[in-house]
């Protein structure tokens, strides 16, 4: 079944990450630039995640994970390849309605990673629904390169314009006529 894909805002969520591999670095890269407060559980941490901590951008804390590590967590990535693991704490999850992400397991998830194109506000997230992550990825390398250039800056105008307009029928369809222009459509 297709997914819904919700964009939310992620700013001071905590997010805890279970796991310090390779997996999970990766995706705390992914959610860095939504500035959330990720903390980071795990007996052992890639140099990334140390460095990630230096610089203040993660907080980690260095033994195994415990169920009240999650207790008051907006979202939790679990990055172990441990499926009993990834049950517990997705059910656990469920019955709280926090989002859980299990990286191993799209049936231990209650959301999962979109392969992300980002320009400024313009977020593009590509999914197969869990169906094949690679196809994902090779998407939105397509995307990436059908892009225009100056995308930023031309929301940017139409951002500043839509602001100086009064809300209602001309400036939609203002609004649409010119973002239709700039792709030629
Ligand atoms: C899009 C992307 C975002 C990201 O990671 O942030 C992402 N996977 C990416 C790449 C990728 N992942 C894997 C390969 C190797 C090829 C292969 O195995 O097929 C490659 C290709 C590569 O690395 O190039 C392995 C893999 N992935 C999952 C499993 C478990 C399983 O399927 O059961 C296994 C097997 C593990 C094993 O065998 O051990 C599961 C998930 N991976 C997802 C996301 C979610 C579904 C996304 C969707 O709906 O399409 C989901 C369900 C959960 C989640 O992670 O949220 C990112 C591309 C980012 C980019 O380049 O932009
Ligand atoms: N979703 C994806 O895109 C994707 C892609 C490739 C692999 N995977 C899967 O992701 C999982 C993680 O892969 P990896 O390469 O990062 O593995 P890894 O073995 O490098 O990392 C696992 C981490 O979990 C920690 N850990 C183990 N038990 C723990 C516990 N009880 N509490 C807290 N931390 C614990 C380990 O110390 C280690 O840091 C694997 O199951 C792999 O199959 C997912």
């Amino acid at each position: 079944m297709p997914h819904f894909p919700a964009f939310i805002n992620l700013e001071g969520k905590k997010v805890v990450v279970v796991g310090g591999g390779v997996v999970a670095e990766r995706k705390i890269e992914k959610l860095l630039p939504f500035k959330p407060s990720i903390k980071v559980i795990s007996p052992a941490f890639t140099a990334g995640i140390e460095k990630l901590r230096r610089e203040g951008r993660v907080s980690i804390v260095k033994r195994k994970f415990m169920l009240p590590d999650i207790r008051d967590a907006f979202m939790v990535i679990v990055a172990v390849d441990n499926i009993k693991l990834q049950k517990r704490i997705y059910e656990y999850c469920k019955k709280r309605r926090i989002l859980c992400n299990a990286v191993d397991s799209p049936d231990f998830c209650t959301f999962i990673f979109p392969a992300l194109v980002i320009r400024g506000d313009i977020v593009i997230g590509i999914s197969t629904s869990g169906k094949v992550p690679a196809l994902s990825r090779s998407l939105r390398e397509y995307v990436q390169k059908a892009l225009p250039e100056n995308l930023e800056q031309v929301k940017e105008k139409l951002e500043t314009m839509r602001r100086n307009i009064p809300k209602g029928e001309e400036r939609q369809r203002l609004m649409v006529k010119l973002s239709r222009r700039f792709l030629n459509l």
